[in-house]
């Protein structure tokens, strides 16, 4: 069972007002998705939720241990990070990539074994990227760069994911599979928490849900709850449609531009 705990947190965004501390918890099973404007401060509510950055105040656990107490090693046995930005251009293959994951259960200068080898291989076929293994990751598309680093962090198998937009770059169906694939991580007794910009994902895959405002005000709770229309309006300063569709919530921008006519 996984849990990361958020104690009294405030992101270090210099020259910005402390705003609300954050304090939450997400249990086993439960996936947040993190909404907000550019620049609210999603990234750096992420990079500190795994270690990558000290907050201002407050903490972190993961578990009933504080990460900051934990060495990275520990951490990446416990916790996986799907970065928004990644620069792919050291000359390795898809396979030797998706075995990055298995790092942190070997020792410095050991090799991979059979069994890395059979379970970052698993990963990329749950990735529907195993056809490209023996590829340089730098030929790839954008797309199919996306796929292996989130079959980097399925061939790391943690307990807790944090992934920054990690349907970027991915088509509507592969968007749908990551979704998919992240939802059986958390019945599986995975905590995960995401980074998102679209509202219809959130709405269809999200239990929890995380407002960031870019003054550092903050609400969250459950996604019910917090996903209504006019919280939403404020949140990104823009005005939305919203219906039902198969039992979800959906919503639509709704520019007050006059719309383009189709010559
Ligand atoms: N090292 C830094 N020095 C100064 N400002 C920074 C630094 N890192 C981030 N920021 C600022 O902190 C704010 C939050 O950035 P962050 O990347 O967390 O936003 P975000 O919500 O993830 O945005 P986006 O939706 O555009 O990805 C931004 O205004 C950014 O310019």
């Amino acid at each position: 069972m996984s849990r990361l705990s958020v104690e009294n947190l405030i992101i270090d965004i210099p020259g910005r007002s402390d705003g609300r501390a954050l304090s939450f918890e997400v249990e086993s099973g439960q996936i947040w998705g993190v909404l907000g404007p550019n620049g609210a401060g999603k990234t750096t509510l992420l990079h500190t939720l795994a270690g990558l950055r000290t907050p201002r105040s407050g903490q972190v656990l993961l578990g009933k241990e504080p990460l900051a107490a934990l060495g990275r090693r520990a951490v990446a046995r416990k916790l996986g990070l799907v970065f928004q930005e990644r620069h792919d251009d050291f000359p390795a293959t898809v396979l030797e990539t998706a075995l990055i994951g298995r790092h942190p259960y070997l020792s410095p200068w050991q090799m991979e074994q059979a069994e890395d080898v059979r379970l970052a291989a698993a990963a990329l076929t749950r990735l529907d990227v195993d056809h490209l293994q023996h590829r340089l990751l730098h030929t790839l598309s954008g797309g199919e760069r996306q796929r292996v680093a989130i079959a980097t962090v399925l061939t790391q198998a943690p307990g807790i994911w944090l992934a920054d937009e990690p349907t970027n770059h991915l088509d509507l169906h592969h968007q749908t599979e990551t979704m998919a694939l992240l939802a059986e991580e958390a019945e599986c007794g995975r905590a995960i928490v995401l980074c998102l910009h679209d509202l219809n994902l959130a709405a269809r895959w999200c239990d929890h849900i995380l407002l960031l405002y870019p003054d550092g005000e903050a609400c969250w709770g459950p996604a019910d709850s917090i996903l209504v229309t006019g919280a939403l309006e404020r949140l990104y300063g823009q005005r939305l449609a919203s219906a039902e569709i198969n039992g979800s919530q959906v919503f639509m921008p709704v520019s007050d531009r006059p719309e383009r006519k189709r010559s």
